[in-house]
Order: structure tokens, then C-alpha cells, then sequence
């Protein structure tokens, strides 16, 4: 059966290497490689080196010309790494070729992205996905793997068969394994499609409550888990580590009038996050497409949190919930200096649309500021009435405490008589009910 290659189980010290061509792309490009830095340690990979490396033109064989591929592989002797990491994109051949030149493995950013996907899935969904998007990465680059192997086979077996037979052999067992892949890739394509549609039920189900829904979003490590957490009052994962969250977590909370709200954690954001990571976790992202609203956690101690902000709004375009109303926490002032925290706002103010609310998440302030934020986001979703519901009609009093906040009941004559904040959908269901009519 067809595995999904595990090369960086395989591999010690990586050097990383981007390679950029605009001289004004220079300081973003070494904010980048030093994510990467944090992404491959955290496959607890050794970093022997890490350079950044301008080239004048873009060339289709190495990305960057001949000479300068020389003068990395020379970079990557020196420090005597055993794999070498590009930040940027690399084509199935640009990778065959690179790894040709360098005679080690090869991986680039996308591939990082998806190992450590696939170690943090814990769904069933979640690893569907992550499963789906690492076996269409890993299909064109097929014939790399197995001339990698061919050249193993032929180093160790000596004289025996040659180097033609092996290839040969390597050439045979890649279409083989291209079919395995092919139909895997289907199988899974289909159980994801049940999975989905389970999911799709079970939205169903809350959309008929009408309990309002946020979704939380994010750069990853913002302090999403964290947050909600904090205001749902019971532990979330929050780890500190990039992609700790790959599954959503919803937690129902009350804000402040009573009324309920279902809070959603998502996966981090990331720059450059591979598109068919994207495609395949569209369906997990998809609470924040359907949400009420959205709270966008920036972690306002990074130098790049601007950037990190813009990100997650250009993944929240794609994905069609590029326009819904949001509140932008700037979380982590803790770690801003007191006196560089009003300059912070005012620097970042003018690139967020919706409502700014500083908080420390870590240190329980502006929660109060958050949740009053939250009311406001929905005050045109919510009324609040005094109804009389004659004694037949229970499930209608049990409805109401479960999806608003009753405030009063009184037991009259007629009925009860109670008095509710209730989401505008069930609140026009109830009109006739109406006390004060
Ligand atoms: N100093 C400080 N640290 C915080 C604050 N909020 C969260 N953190 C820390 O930041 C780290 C990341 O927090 P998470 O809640 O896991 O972040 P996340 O956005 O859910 O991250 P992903 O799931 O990886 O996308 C953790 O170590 C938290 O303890 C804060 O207000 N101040
Ligand atoms: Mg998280």
C-alpha cells in the first residue's frame, strides 16, 4: 500500500534558505524565514543555518540562477545539514533538481506546513483533510521519491542488477503507486463528503435554535484557545506552539444581558498557507463563514501583527467571509510596554474596520470590554418583550429559556407571564404570545 513519505522523521539538521528578487522585499522575506524557523522546530528539527538569498531573476530550474544554486549547496556543506528547507514554493521538478544539486532531501515550506497538519490532526475530519491534502502534494512529486530510492538501491546493492534494472524497477512500482494514490485520494474524497454532511446536520440543528454565533480567527498562535477559554470559563487547548488548534471547538456562552451566544475556536491563520490546505479545511473554516460575527484575535506584541491581521482577512475573502462584521481583539498587551500601548492602538487603528478592544487575555483584563462588544454586534438580532404562553404550551417556555434569557416569570390566570430577551427569529415565531399588545 501507498505511504505518505515521512521525511522529515528521517532528517536532523535543516538549513533554510528564501530566496527573493525585490530589494524591498527584504525585510518581510527574513520576518518569514524566521516563521519558518518556528515551524521546523517545532518538528523538532535542528536548525544548522538559515539564509536569506536575493537573485536577480527568477529561473525556472532553481528558482534563482545556477550560481547561486552552487553557492547555496556550498552553504549547506559548511553546516553540514542533512536537509534543506526552502521558504518558498518549489515546484515538483525545481525540487527533484535542487535535491539533485544538494544530494540531500529537499522540502519546502508547504511540505512543513503539511507534517506538522498532519501530526496536530485529532478528528476524524481533521485528518481526512490533512490526509487528502498531503496525498496531493505528494502525487506529482512521486517519481522524485523513487529515484531517490532507485539511487539508495543502487549505491548499497553494489554491482548486482545495475543501475538501469532498478530504475526500471522504481519506474514500474511509481505507476503502481500513482493508481493506490489515485484511489485513495477518492475514497477519501467521499468519506469526507458523509463527514461533511454530518456536519452540515448538526449546524441545522443550532440554526433552528437561532442561538447567535461567533466564530474566533486568527494568526496562529494569537491566543484564540486561549480566549475562549477565558470567557467560556472552561480549559480550551492553548499551547505555545504554531497550529495547536486544528479542530473547532464550540463553547455556548451568556453575555452580559442574558443572551446566549455559541463561540467558535478555529484553526490559526498563516502567510502563505498552502492553497490546498486552504481548499481542504474550508469545511472546518466554514463556521466562521456562517457565523453571526467574527472576533480577529492579533497578538499586539508581534512586530508583524499589521501583517498578521491582513493575512487572516485575505484567508477570510476566499473563503466568502471577507465582509462580515467583526471585532478585532488586541490581545497580549501585557507584553507592550505601558507606555507604547496607546501608540499601538493608534497605529493599528486605522487598518481595522470594525471595533478595536485591547485585553490580556493571559491576565483576565478587557474581558468585560469584549463581551459588551459582543452585544452590541447583536443588538439587531435580539428583542425584549413580556409574553403570556397559556399553560398548554410548556415546550414554548422551555424554548425560551433554553435559546434567550428570561428574566421574570409570573404564573397568572392565563397563563405564564414572563419576561425574555429572545434572538429576533424565535421572538417573530412568538409575536402573537405578546403580553403588551
Ligand atoms: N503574554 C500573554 N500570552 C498570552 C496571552 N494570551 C495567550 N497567550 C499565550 O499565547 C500562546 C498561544 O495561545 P493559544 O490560545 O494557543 O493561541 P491560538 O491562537 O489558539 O493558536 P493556534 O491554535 O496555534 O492557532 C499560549 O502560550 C498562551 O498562553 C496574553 O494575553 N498574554
Ligand atoms: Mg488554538
Amino acid at each position: 500500500m501507498f505511504e505518505i513519505r515521512e521525511k522529515p522523521e528521517m532528517v536532523e539538521r535543516a538549513m533554510l534558505v528564501s530566496v527573493y528578487f525585490d530589494p524591498s522585499e527584504a525585510g518581510e522575506k527574513q520576518a518569514m524565514l524566521d516563521e519558518l524557523e518556528d515551524l521546523v522546530s517545532n518538528l523538532g528539527i535542528g536548525i544548522a543555518g538559515k539564509h536569506l538569498i536575493k537573485s536577480r531573476d527568477m529561473h525556472a530550474k532553481f528558482l534563482c540562477g545556477t550560481g547561486k544554486a552552487q553557492e547555496v549547496k556550498q552553504l549547506a556543506l559548511d553546516c553540514r545539514a542533512d536537509c534543506v528547507v526552502f521558504d518558498n514554493m518549489l515546484s515538483p521538478s525545481q525540487q527533484r533538481e535542487w535535491e539533485r544539486l544538494v544530494d540531500e532531501c529537499v522540502i519546502d515550506r508547504e511540505e512543513v506546513i503539511l507534517d506538522i497538519f498532519a501530526r496536530r490532526a485529532r478528528t476524524r475530519e481533521a485528518t481526512l483533510q490533512v490526509e487528502l491534502a498531503r496525498m496531493q502534494y505528494s502525487l506529482p512529486r512521486m517519481a522524485r521519491m523513487w529515484n531517490h530510492l532507485d539511487r539508495q538501491g543502487g549505491g548499497s546493492g553494489g554491482g548486482k542488477g545495475g543501475g538501469g534494472a532498478a530504475r526500471g524497477e522504481g519506474e514500474k512500482q511509481i505507476e503502481v503507486d500513482r493508481r493506490l494514490a489515485r484511489a485513495r485520494i477518492e475514497a477519501i474524497q467521499r468519506e469526507l463528503v458523509l463527514v461533511t454532511r454530518q456536519r452540515a446536520t448538526q449546524r441545522k440543528e443550532r440554526e433552528r435554535q437561532a442561538v447567535a454565533t461567533a466564530a474566533i480567527v486568527g494568526y496562529t498562535n494569537a491566543g484564540k484557545s486561549s480566549l475562549l477559554s477565558l470567557v467560556s470559563g472552561s480549559e480550551v487547548m492553548a499551547r505555545d506552539m504554531l497550529f495547536a488548534t486544528l479542530d473547532t471547538t464550540t463553547r455556548k456562552i451568556e453575555l452580559p444581558h442574558g443572551q446566549p451566544l455559541l463561540l467558535t475556536d478555529t484553526v490559526g491563520f498563516i502567510r502563505n498557507l498552502p492553497h490546498r490546505l486552504v481548499e481542504a479545511f474550508k469545511s472546518t473554516l466554514e463556521e466562521a463563514v456562517l457565523a453571526d460575527f467574527l472576533i480577529q484575535v492579533v497578538d499586539a506584541s508581534d512586530p508583524e501583527a499589521v501583517r498578521h491581521y491582513e493575512t487572516t482577512l485575505e484567508v477570510l475573502n476566499e473563503l466568502g467571509a471577507g465582509d462580515k462584521p467583526m471585532i478585532v481583539v488586541l490581545n497580549k498587551v501585557d507584553l507592550v510596554p505601558e507606555e507604547r500601548r496607546g501608540a499601538l492602538e493608534t497605529l493599528l487603528a486605522p487598518h481595522f474596520s470594525g471595533r478595536v478592544v485591547p485585553m490580556s487575555v493571559k491576565e483576565g483584563n478587557g474581558e468585560g470590554d469584549l463581551l459588551n462588544a459582543c452585544v452590541e454586534m447583536l443588538e439587531s438580532r435580539v428583542r425584549r418583550a413580556r409574553f403570556l404562553i397559556p399553560y398548554t404550551r410548556s415546550d414554548l417556555v422551555a424554548a425560551m429559556h433554553s435559546e434567550g434569557k428570561v428574566f421574570s416569570t409570573e404564573y397568572v390566570e392565563e397563563g405564564t407571564l414572563l419576561e425574555a430577551v429572545l434572538p429576533v427569529a424565535f421572538y417573530n415565531k412568538l409575536e402573537s404570545f405578546l403580553a403588551d399588545r
